[in-house]
This record gives C-alpha cells, sequence and structure tokens, in this order.
C-alpha cells in the first residue's frame, strides 16, 4: 500500500466569472494563471460563451440562483483566502454573488469590471452597471478597470494621466479599498502623451502606465508597451493574479507589481492561436518542455526580454553619439583618448568580475570557460596597450590614470551584484558591456556610413567585430540563457522583474561612459 499524506496550507482562490470556450479568458485564464501561480483554483461560472479568437458567437447566462448554489457549494465546504469576479453579466447575478461574499465575510475581492470583450461583445447588460458600482464596488479590495471600463463607471472621457488619476479618485469614491486603472489602452511616449495604437514606430518606444490608488496616494507601475496581436484575456489574467498574491499573503502593490509582471512575461511570449486576437501566455515553457511536446514553444530568448524591457535606454547606449562618431571618424581625439584610458581601467575590473563568475561556478568546464575569458581580457588588455601607442596614449599615461566617477560607478555597480547576489544576477550585470560591444562592433563594421580609410578608429570597430569577439558573445549570451532556464521559472515574476532591473541600471551605466567620453567637449 502506498500511503498518502495530504498537504494543507495550499491558498484557494474562487473566480466567478463567465466560460470562454476559445480557453484565452474568463474562467480558462483564470485556472490556467492560478495553477501557474500554485495556488488551488475553484470556479463559479456566470455564463456559458461560445468564443473564439475572433468573437463571441453566442452567450447562455446561467440564471443567478444557480450561481449561487455553485458559490455555496464551494464555500460551504472549501472556502476560499481570495476571490475575483469577472463576466457577470446581469444586475441580478450581480447581486447573487455580492450577497454571498458578504454572508460568507469573504476578505479579499478583487472586482474586474468586464463590460465589452475585446473583439466587442457585450459581456454585461448595460443595465447592471448601477447594480456593479452600488452592490459589489463597495466590497472590493481592489477594482480593476481598464480605460474603457473606467470611462462608463464614472462617465468621464480619459484621454491623459491627469484624467487616469481623476478617474481613479472618482472610483475610489465608490466603496473600493484600491483601484487599479489599466493603462493598456493608452500606451504614452516620451513625454507622457498618448500615441496613436496604430502607429507602429511611435508604439515601439511607447511605455504602459497602471496606476493604483488607495484613497491616498498613486502608485504607478511603467512598463514597456508589448505590440502584440494576442491580448485576449489580459485584463482577466491580471486580476486573477493579483488575487492568487492576495491568497498567498501579499501586500496589495507586491500583488499588483507581480500581476503586471506575470501578463507582461505571458504578453512577451503570447501564442498565435487562431485567426483573431490569441491568447497570452499562462504557463511556464519549462513544462510544455518536460512534456516532450514534439515542438515545444519556447520561451522568448530571456537576452531578447531583457533587452526589451528597457528598449529606450538601450537605444541610447549602443546608439550613443560617441559610437556614431567613432563609425565616421569624427570623434575628437582628445575624447577618445580620456575614454580609452578609463577603458583599461575598466577592462581590469572586468576582469575581476569576471574571475568572479569563475569562481561562483560549480562545474569544472564552467569554472574554466570563465577563467579563459578572465585571460581573453588579459590578451585584450595588452593589444590596448599596442594600440593607445598608436593613438598617442603612452603606457604610463594609461597607468596612471585616475579613474573616473562613471567608470567607477559602473564597474563596482557590476561587482556590488556580482558579490551580493547569485551568479545570474553578475551575469546580467555583466551583460550589456559583451552585448552591447558586440552589437555594437558588427553593426559598425558592416554599416556602409563607417568610415574606414584614414579613420583612426578602424582597428577598434574591427576588434569588436572580429570572430573571437563575436565568439565570446555567443558563448555569453548562451550562459546567460541557460543559467535563467535552470534557475528562474516563468512564474517568478518578481526575480524576473529583478533582473531586468539590473540589466537595465548597467545598460544606463553604460551609456554614463560614453557620456564620459564627450564630457571633455567645450
Ligand atoms: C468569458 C469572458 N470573460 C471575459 C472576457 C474579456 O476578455 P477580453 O477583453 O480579453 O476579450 C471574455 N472575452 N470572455
Amino acid at each position: 500500500m502506498v500511503s498518502v499524506q495530504r498537504q494543507d496550507g495550499v491558498p484557494k482562490v474562487l473566480t466567478v466569472a463567465g466560460s470562454d470556450s476559445g480557453g484565452g479568458a474568463g474562467i480558462q485564464a483564470d485556472l490556467k494563471t492560478f495553477n501557474t501561480l500554485s495556488v488551488y483554483g475553484t470556479s463559479v461560472l456566470t455564463a456559458v460563451t461560445a468564443q473564439n479568437t475572433v468573437g463571441v458567437q453566442g452567450i447562455f447566462p446561467v440564471p443567478s440562483e444557480f450561481v449561487e448554489q455553485q458559490m455555496r457549494s464551494v464555500l460551504e465546504d472549501i472556502g476560499c483566502d481570495a476571490a475575483k469576479t469577472g463576466m457577470l453579466f446581469d444586475a441580478s447575478i450581480i447581486k447573487s454573488v455580492a450577497n454571498l461574499f458578504k454572508t460568507f465575510a469573504v476578505s479579499h475581492v478583487v472586482v474586474d469590471p468586464v463590460m465589452i470583450s475585446t473583439s466587442g461583445a457585450r459581456l454585461l447588460n448595460q443595465d447592471a452597471v448601477a447594480a456593479l458600482r452600488d452592490c459589489l464596488i463597495p466590497l472590493s479590495e481592489i477594482l480593476t478597470p481598464n480605460i474603457p471600463e473606467a470611462e462608463v463607471l464614472t462617465g468621464m472621457k480619459i484621454t491623459s494621466l491627469e484624467h487616469v488619476r481623476d478617474a481613479a479618485r472618482e472610483l475610489h469614491s465608490l466603496g473600493c479599498r484600491y483601484v487599479l486603472v489599466k493603462g493598456g489602452h493608452m500606451p504614452l511616449d516620451d513625454a507622457r502623451g498618448p500615441v496613436d495604437i496604430n502607429d507602429e514606430e511611435a508604439c515601439k518606444t511607447a511605455r504602459i502606465v497602471d496606476i493604483l490608488f488607495d484613497g491616498k496616494e498613486f502608485v504607478e507601475y511603467n512598463n514597456p508597451y508589448v505590440a502584440t496581436r494576442s491580448t485576449h484575456g489580459t485584463g482577466c489574467t491580471l486580476s486573477a493574479a493579483i488575487t492568487a498574491g492576495l491568497a498567498m499573503g501579499l501586500k496589495v502593490r507586491d500583488a499588483v507589481n507581480g500581476g503586471i509582471q506575470f501578463v507582461s512575461n505571458g504578453l512577451l511570449t503570447s501564442f498565435a492561436i487562431g485567426k483573431g486576437s490569441g491568447p497570452l501566455n499562462h504557463f511556464p515553457s519549462e513544462f510544455a518542455l518536460t512534456a516532450n511536446r514534439s515542438s515545444p514553444k519556447k520561451r522568448q530568448s530571456f537576452v531578447q526580454m531583457l533587452k526589451s524591457t528597457c528598449p529606450k535606454e538601450w537605444d541610447a547606449y549602443v546608439n550613443h553619439k560617441f559610437v556614431q562618431q567613432i563609425g565616421d571618424g569624427t570623434l575628437p581625439i582628445k575624447c577618445f583618448k580620456h575614454f580609452i584610458r578609463q577603458d583599461y581601467i575598466f577592462l581590469r575590473h572586468y576582469a575581476r568580475a569576471n574571475a568572479l563568475a569563475s569562481y561562483r561556478e560549480h562545474e569544472m568546464e564552467q569554472i574554466v570557460k570563465a577563467a579563459q575569458i578572465v585571460a581573453y581580457i588579459g590578451i585584450e588588455c595588452q593589444m590596448h596597450v599596442k594600440f593607445c601607442e598608436e593613438w598617442g596614449v603612452s603606457l604610463d599615461e594609461l597607468e596612471s590614470t585616475v579613474e573616473a566617477t562613471p567608470n567607477l560607478a559602473y564597474t563596482r555597480y557590476v561587482l556590488e551584484k556580482g558579490m551580493s547576489g547569485d551568479r545570474l544576477d553578475l551575469r546580467v550585470a555583466l551583460g550589456p558591456c559583451l552585448i552591447g560591444y558586440g552589437e555594437i562592433g558588427m553593426r559598425l563594421a558592416s554599416d556602409p556610413a563607417t568610415k574606414r580609410e584614414g579613420n583612426p578608429y578602424w582597428p577598434w570597430i574591427q576588434n569588436y567585430a572580429k570572430a573571437e569577439f563575436q565568439d565570446a558573445v555567443t558563448e555569453g549570451t548562451e550562459i546567460l540563457e541557460t543559467l535563467f532556464e535552470e534557475m528562474v521559472p516563468a512564474s517568478n515574476t518578481k526575480r524576473i522583474a529583478q533582473l531586468c532591473d539590473t540589466f537595465r541600471q548597467a545598460t544606463i551605466l553604460e551609456e554614463h561612459f560614453w557620456e564620459m567620453g564627450l564630457s571633455l567637449l567645450p
């Protein structure tokens, strides 16, 4: 006989929502999200929809008495640590749900005021908005409207962040403890003005701002706009992830942040399923891989993800004026000399960081590989000395250079990440330098606009375009991908956000390094 040990303590989460036969939104999105986030999901159906990625072909509402019966079945026996609502269809269902939340004193209620589907179908009767506002919203811990829903609930027109804040105040006065107004329908540009959603170029650098308001303070969640058609189920998934976070005992701000990261990750790796707006990805790819599917969908490359979460910073770094002037040979030599002297110091610390990476490895093969990079940097350093002679910088000058603050900030930031974090933190902090110089070298070397003849910096360009360096970039990238795959489950959105932040910070420090080079200009 095999004896079974029953586990207790798993957080229990209830969703009260409609069924989406296409599996991307509604109950299906909620349960998938609960599963991925390791909470136990229960479900009460309010309506059955015949639906796919193209649209909603039919709605079959469940009578409110039967919604009540389902809720009693779940709450009398299993209970719940947090609950969410999605599509509620009509006023009588809303009233039943609200009454039972009160009867069973459900403490964490997230209300996603679903009204119209992405495909344009009405999922809440027009005359039910008042019931939502009067009966359910006052019971909610968090209300999560998107902009069109916030407009319906407040009667306001929202076209700016200021309007979003005004609407949040108004919505909070309806009695919810927090309101999260989601900015997905209003991508913003640098000046935080709305961007035309059809303007592909502008959307590339746009940001989404979600605003959380607790009646006193506004918290902004800024994220890059993810340009994908597969957005079906985004709102359901976000509210489900937040509810799971609350059931786990997270604070509202952390649950919201985790939910937003979960959705961003799901959008970045969304599925091209169906002919219309496909679903986002609700589950980490390692499950697909262990199930050994014939063509497992790998999650988006880690490095791609790191770069896509700081597009502006990455662009400011790899397309910096300093880089352009190296390419066309117009960079004043005094700026380059200043840079190259600092770079000599940089290489020393860069070698130390790589030696630390070697120390942090466990397998001999990896220890040796990392140590080989240190040796390679040593050779690079000697070449540096040789090059510098050609540019009129003597070894004495190199050796007597005083370290500039941006250099100090950058190199010690990387080393500090390596000391305080794990080997992935260190590799991520090292990433922008290796990957960025590889990208810059390749681009300048293949760009017809780059000056070769008579460009004093042409050997510098070749140095980073050459095969050995590019191989080192490939290898460094592979290490990052492998470590990420091994160490970070896709559901650990907090960790992913942390890593993205380290990468962004190191990218900014790279940009400052170029700035330091140009700072000698009058
Ligand atoms: C059953 C159900 N619930 C919610 C939505 C909203 O999701 P979306 O706005 O992504 O269409 C939906 N389409 N279907």
